[in-house]
């Protein structure tokens, strides 16, 4: 079970709402995917304005808890207002924090997270900092009380995978709360190297939105993430230097010539 705040997941795949071609497709792709975390940018749906075409009325959206994120502010202040807009329309009372810093790499403004976070626990959220790989931050938001970290593998949307394992195993090593990998998955080994190394959980968008067929590709992710979990609770053999037989040649009787 994947545990955030008072809320519990079967699943340990979140997925992103962005860049389908179709809402039909969109649909098909969430259904095989089996995820119970639909996120989504609140400045850019449309849930304000009944008359604009809205993916959350294609679903049963009571089989899904609906994440909102504050994806599109560029500061605290933004994120905050998004956030409080979001609750007071009745949505979600988590929200993943996105606050881009620089419009070319859409990597996380380190400070305004940090920031934003800080009033949104006052405030009573649920607060889901995405993040880039930062050991440290990772430390100082958990130690600030944030409900999960969500570090990026690589950019958004670059399909990199994960480009700084070792930072991702420092991060889930000293972990108190849910580490969920959030970004750059292009892959399901991607994927499922993420949670082999004992990652909570994996959101994506991307590799699943732009596949030749996204409905496939929601089916691999989702058994990539089983799998990759299945492996880290089994417990990997130790990497060794030389080979070792794998079948035992002791008290065996040898075969004289
Ligand atoms: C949907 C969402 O929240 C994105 O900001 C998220 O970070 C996914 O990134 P990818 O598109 O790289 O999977």
């Amino acid at each position: 079970m994947l545990k955030i705040g008072n809320y519990q997941f079967k699943s340990r795949l979140l997925l992103g709402t962005g860049k389908y071609e179709n809402y039909h497709l969109q649909k098909k792709a969430v259904e095989v995917s089996e995820t119970e975390v639909l996120t989504f940018a609140v400045r850019r749906m449309n849930i304000f304005d009944a008359d604009q075409p809205n993916f959350l009325e294609m679903i049963d959206v009571d089989q899904y808890t609906l994440l909102p994120n504050t994806a599109g502010a560029k500061n605290a202040e933004e994120a905050v207002r998004i956030a409080k807009l979001a609750k007071a329309s009745g949505l979600c009372d988590m929200i993943k924090v996105e606050v881009i810093g620089d419009q070319k790499t859409l990597l996380p403004d380190p400070i305004e997270t940090y920031k934003a976070s800080e009033t949104l626990l006052e405030e009573g959220f649920i607060v889901l900092p995405y993040i880039s790989d930062d050991v440290i931050l990772a430390k100082r938001l958990q130690e600030l009380g944030v409900h999960a970290v969500m570090p990026g593998a690589s950019p958004i949307g670059s399909g990199q995978g994960i480009l700084n394992p070792m930072n991702l195993q420092f991060i889930i090593e000293q972990a108190t709360v849910p580490v969920i990998v959030d970004a750059g998955v292009g892959t399901p080994s991607d994927a499922a190297q993420a949670m082999e190394l004992g990652a909570d959980g994996v959101l994506l968008n991307t590799a699943v939105s732009g596949a030749k067929d996204p409905v496939k590709m929601s089916l691999a992710m989702k058994s990539a993430i089983e799998a990759g979990r299945l492996g880290y609770e089994a417990g990997r053999i130790p990497k060794k230097e030389y080979a070792v037989a794998s079948s035992p040649t002791e008290g065996l009787s040898t075969v004289e010539s």
